[in-house]
């Protein structure tokens, strides 16, 4: 079998903290990033890892190389996947056909729901997990990262939401799925390998689609929304749409659940209120934001469902049309 080698697709924030962590834990990985220029910079300069206040914790060195430069059909490789579901693209699933063999995993940290699909459908037979982190990161440049917050990933087979017509993904060996383990874990990384990715991956969709559009249209911090009469009422309306579109979907609709979930919408908000969203940073920046994988795939789920979902297609509509200028 191939020697197991660890490639972090994509040089964002958390792409860039996931491989700081693993090259300071002394394990190797390479980083693909977009840009030649950035490949260039990771190599000159190492990667610096902050803490959340900007103090310089390590800088360590790092292989990277663009997409584009990496050698094809490489034998036994882990690929962190920490694109935005924006950067899946068919010139994105042609190079990553090109540089993996048929045995690569990929673990994709992506927000949202749709992309194991969508990747499965690209690269057909590829072994891949899903992940859902709550690290908090933010690139500071092209070759430095701030660790903003410490929080834990899941990882797990990915339940099919719907769309494609590829054959689900198949899950990594177990070996392969303790390399992984072993090497985020190593990394510093509190990382858990999950039986129920289904109900990981719903409540983060339901936390998301509630701050990333709200925060992103009213142009407010994370800790702001949850500050007015008027901000709770537009929450709790478009929280009441998703969570009732969720269970529906496999969300499991315990008792007290209804309760369990708005509190920890106020958690989040409340533990990361100095940050700006995602999507907030996206439409700051004249980005794409990911509403579509993220309101966007709750509207898509409500209709194969029968459901109505008026709000989560309002703001869909509304976050979209922000860059359609
Ligand atoms: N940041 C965080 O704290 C967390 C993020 N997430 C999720 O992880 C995902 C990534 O988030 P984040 O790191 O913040 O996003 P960023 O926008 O910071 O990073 C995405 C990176 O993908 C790169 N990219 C895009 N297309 C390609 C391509 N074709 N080839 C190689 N690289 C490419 C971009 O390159 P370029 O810069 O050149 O455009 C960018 O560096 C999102 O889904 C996010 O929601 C989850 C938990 C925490
Ligand atoms: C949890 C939250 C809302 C933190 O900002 C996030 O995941 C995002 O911004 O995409």
């Amino acid at each position: 079998m191939a020697k197991t080698s660890v490639a972090v697709l994509g040089g964002g924030s958390l792409g860039l903290l996931l491989a700081a962590k693993i090259a300071a834990s002394g394990q190797e990985a390479t980083v693909w990033t977009r840009s030649e220029e950035q490949a260039r910079s990771l190599r000159d300069n190492g990667l610096a890892l902050k803490d959340a206040d900007g103090n310089l914790l390590t800088r360590t060195a790092v292989r990277a190389c663009s997409l584009g430069e990496a050698p094809s059909r490489q034998e036994g490789l882990i690929v962190l996947n920490a694109l935005k579901q924006t950067g899946l693209s068919d010139s994105l699933f042609g190079e990553l056909r090109r540089v993996t063999a048929q045995d690569a995993a990929i673990v994709s940290f992506c927000n949202g729901i749709g992309h194991i699909e969508r990747i499965a459908e690209a690269l057909p037979g590829r072994p891949q997990l899903a992940a859902a982190a709550t690290e908090g990161a933010l690139r500071e440049g092209p070759a430095a990262v701030r660790h903003t917050g410490s929080g834990a990933i899941w990882a797990g087979q990915a339940p099919r939401f719907g769309g494609g017509n590829a054959d689900y993904a198949p899950m990594p060996t177990e070996d392969r799925r303790k390399d992984i383990e072993n090497i985020l874990g190593s990394a510093g990384f509190s990382i858990y390998l999950s039986n129920n990715m289904i109900e990981r991956m719903l409540r983060k969709l339901l936390v998301n689609s509630v701050i990333n559009p709200l925060t992103a249209l009213l142009r407010i911090r994370n800790g702001e929304l949850a500050a007015t009469g008027d901000r709770m009422a537009l929450m709790r309306a478009l929280h009441e749409e998703t969570r009732t579109i969720l269970h529906a979907s496999g969300l499991p609709e315990t008792e007290g659940a209804a309760s369990e979930l708005w509190e920890e919408l106020l958690d989040v908000c409340a533990r990361t209120s100095r940050n700006e969203s995602s999507m907030l940073q996206d439409v700051r920046n004249g980005r794409e934001t990911e509403i579509e994988a993220i309101n966007g795939a709750v509207v898509r789920l409500a209709a194969s469902r029968g459901l109505p979902s008026p709000r989560n297609a309002t703001v869909t509509d509304l976050v979209r049309a922000i860059l359609s200028g």
